[in-house]
């Protein structure tokens, strides 16, 4: 589990995070959501480590990492799996070699070891036998897949995405975010997944935290998020028309249901 608390950040004076706390589960796919510009990024860093709060705190399964010493920030870093927007694979390495590049950076593991966790996870996100090809012969599924793979080869335990489908089609997308969710289930990890599509709200949305203009506004579920009275986040949730129909589609049967009795 992974808590914030009170977290702040500005940027030459200008305000992007104001006061965030919340909590992201365990074994849990936590959606940061808002639209473009409201700090989901810049939140995602803080809590990483990779830009410092001006203000607040961020606990990793009870550990105090900010303003912690640096052995144990380090720590927590080799727990902490990241998959980067547009992947970020080395394009001088083969998948396989850019699996195994945490491995040896992270952990102290024999090459034959190494070998078989990067089969392992090659065949996890269903990839087997493409070990030896070039990030430029991937299409960008494929690619988003050898960065879950690598993101997930130290065994971590904490998994950050940072709009992991964007560029991809619909379909494509929602089988990436299954395998994201599949994953953070199957090996009980905390993920925080940074997006603004509506498509993962539904299908993989464990907990949400809806951020707009730096401040928290909502936090609740996939099944509760429909039926919120939040005005921003009904203005975010229904600018897409297929939105809007599949919640008129709802309210006419639920209206069927009542007068029926
Ligand atoms: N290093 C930085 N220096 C100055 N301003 C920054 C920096 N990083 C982010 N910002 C600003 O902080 C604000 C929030 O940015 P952030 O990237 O977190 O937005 P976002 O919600 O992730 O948006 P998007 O969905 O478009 O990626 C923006 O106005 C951005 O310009």
């Amino acid at each position: 589990m992974i808590e914030i608390h009170n977290i702040h950040k500005s940027f030459n004076g200008k305000k992007v995070l104001d006061g965030v706390s919340g909590v992201f589960e365990t074994g849990k796919t936590n959606l940061l959501l808002g639209a473009s510009g409201t700090g989901k990024s810049v939140l995602l860093k803080c809590i990483v480590g990779l830009v410092k709060p001006d203000l607040g705190s961020v606990t990793f399964d009870g550990t105090y990492f900010t303003n912690n010493k640096l052995d144990i920030r380090q720590e927590i870093r080799r727990k902490i799996g990241m998959l980067f927007q547009g992947s970020a694979l080395f394009d001088s390495m083969t998948v396989e070699e850019n699996i195994e590049f945490p491995l040896k950076m992270l952990a102290d593991m024999p090459r034959d070891e190494r070998k078989d966790r990067v089969n392992f996870c090659l065949k996890r996100v269903g990839l087997e036998n493409a070990n030896k090809k070039m990030p430029s012969e991937l299409s960008g599924g494929m690619k988003k897949r050898v960065g879950i793979a690598r993101a997930i080869a130290p065994n971590c335990t904490y998994l950050f995405c940072d709009e992991p489908n964007s560029g991809l089609d619909p379909l494509t997308a929602i089988k990436i975010d299954e395998l994201i969710a599949e994953i953070t289930e199957e090996y009980g990890i905390t993920t925080i997944i940074v997006t603004h599509d509506m498509n993962s709200v539904i299908e993989i949305g464990d907990k949400i935290m809806f951020l707009y203009q730096g401040k928290k506004l909502w936090e609740g579920t996939n099944d509760e998020i429909m039926d919120t009275d939040v005005p921003k986040l009904n203005e975010f949730i229904f600018a897409n028309r297929l939105m809007r129909d599949a919640k008129k589609v709802d309210d006419d049967e639920e209206n069927e249901r009542l007068l029926q009795g």
